[in-house]
């Protein structure tokens, strides 16, 4: 397997420099990194709003399994102390493994508990589709179809309404 779709996100500390750390622990890895956004909170409301980004990272030696490692070793790099009353809580770094693909482009699909692909619910964040969309613009969810055509649908409407593009937080002098 080569190629991943990773959703990067912090709210709590300095969050870019957190998005930032797990970029660059992600090494040469990273073929490309998009725009940063201001989030609302998904999930679990009372906490402070995201910065997320999406990036895509290619390497032909690694798995998929590989990819959940190295989110999780970003993690904790950053810190990351799962409070396990509140699964969707604030957190100094999340990163989903959100679409992996083999070499020749078959998405690769997991039930596993602890590797479910595609990420079980990609298609309701617009905090991961908008910056997908952005890098990717026919860029498809297997399972759920195109990323735009979800970005359309009503479950996904309030929050890419809510959500604001922050230029002045950009990684890309990183790529
Ligand atoms: N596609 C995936 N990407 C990342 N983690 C996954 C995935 N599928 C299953 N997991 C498992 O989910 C567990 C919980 O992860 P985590 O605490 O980051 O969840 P969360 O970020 O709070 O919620 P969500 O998974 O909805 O983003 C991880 O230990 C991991 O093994
Ligand atoms: N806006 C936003 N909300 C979230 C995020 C995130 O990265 N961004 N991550 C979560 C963990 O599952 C829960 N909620």
């Amino acid at each position: 397997m080569t190629r991943a779709v990773l959703s990067l996100g912090s709210n709590l500390g300095d969050r870019r420099a957190h998005l930032r750390s797990a970029v660059a622990l992600l090494g040469d890895s990273v073929t490309a990194i998009s725009g940063v956004y201001e989030t609302p909170p998904w999930g679990d409301a009372a906490q402070p709003p995201y910065l997320n980004v999406v990036v895509i990272v290619d390497d032909a030696s690694a798995t998929a399994r590989d990819w959940l490692e190295r989110a999780r070793a970003c993690e904790s790099a950053e810190g990351r102390v799962r409070d396990p009353e509140r699964r969707f809580g604030p957190r100094t770094l999340d990163v989903d493994v959100i679409d992996v693909r083999s070499a020749d482009g078959t998405p690769v699909t997991s039930d596993d508990e602890e590797l479910t692909l595609p990420h079980p619910r990609a298609h309701l964040r617009a905090f991961v589709l908008r910056p997908w969309l952005d890098l990717e613009p026919d860029a498809v969810l297997p399972g759920h179809g195109s990323v735009a055509a979800l970005l359309d649908a009503p479950e996904t409407a309030a929050d890419l309404a809510a959500m604001s593009p922050r230029p002045d937080q950009s990684l890309e002098s990183m790529e």
